[in-house]
């Protein structure tokens, strides 16, 4: 099934804007499980699986896997959540971007190694550097816009013939790159008034807004910038708020009361 299908539906089917960002630091896992064999896969699993009913997606972030040599574990939890959460997609969060010949590499690790629905990805190249990825129509393509963290504005904010350099990229993807239907923003919940303004450029494409949870984003203010006329629109990702909530044995179900308190947050807003 096409991601933006995928996320529609699991928006509905489980009432969620919520993405569980999956980012393994084995000193922060239980201290049961730390050294425990398979730990990394052990610790995302029991996660996945207390909170696929919640979400709208999972996002795994690549690094977090690479520098615990781990790749092979995030290829059998991406094969983990495809099998026992169908429909449930998964945002591969790699930030990638290189020249054309390179990036046909890093479309094929992104949807054929490990079989991701979506990834993200870095505009700054250009269009060749996005296209293996955009002809890829049944694929999420998701890009920098406006991201979250405090030095996001050292480019991001510069001034382009009259418009910040995050809106032209917002219109440019919007307008140019967007011919089949594919693509998504990352916009930070620490900007919400940028994100209203990605909101007005982009009409009802979805955005990827991480920054809620330890990063301190307001869900109200997300949800008041950037939700869609349907109250939907949004992929909001928490990562460590989630996945460390709890730091004993009982970590998954602690995982999944905070990530039912955040789907629930999201929903009074976007209602009330
Ligand atoms: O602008 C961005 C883009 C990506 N991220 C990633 O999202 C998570 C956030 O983790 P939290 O623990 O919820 O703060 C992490 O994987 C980042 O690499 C982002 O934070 N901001």
């Amino acid at each position: 099934m096409h991601f933006m299908q995928s996320l529609q539906q699991a928006w509905v089917r489980h009432d969620s804007l919520v993405c569980v960002g999956l980012d393994p630091e084995p000193a922060k896992f239980p201290v049961q499980l730390r050294d425990a064999p398979d730990a990394v896969f052990a610790f995302c699993a029991a996660i996945v699986d207390a909170t696929a009913d919640l979400v709208c997606a999972f996002k795994p972030q690549i690094a977090h896997f690479a520098a615990l040599r781990a790749e092979e574990t995030l290829e059998r939890l991406i094969a983990h959540i495809h099998a026992e959460h169908p429909g449930v997609p998964v945002i591969l969060d790699a930030k990638r971007g290189d020249i054309g010949s390179t990036a046909q590499h890093y479309a094929s690790e992104a949807f054929e190694r490990y079989r991701a629905d979506a990834v993200t990805l870095n505009p700054y190249l250009g269009r060749d550097s996005i296209q293996p990825f955009l002809d890829r129509a049944d694929k999420g393509v998701i890009l920098l816009c406006r991201t979250s963290n405090p030095g996001g504005a050292d480019f991001q904010a510069l001034d382009c013939g009259g418009q910040p350099l995050y809106l032209r990229v917002a219109e440019t993807i919007t307008r140019d790159w967007n011919a089949n239907g594919n693509c998504a923003l990352v916009t930070g919940a620490t900007w919400p008034d940028e994100l209203g303004k990605v909101r007005a450029v982009v009409g009802d494409m979805p955005l990827l807004v991480p920054g809620i949870g330890a990063q301190g984003g307001d869900v109200h203010a997300v949800l008041q910038h950037g939700a869609t006329a349907d109250g939907t629109g949004l992929m909001i990702s928490s990562s460590r708020a989630i996945l460390y909530a709890g730091n004993d044995e009982s970590f998954a179900d602690a995982a999944r009361a905070a990530t039912l308190a955040l789907r629930d947050t999201i929903n009074r807003h976007r209602r009330g």
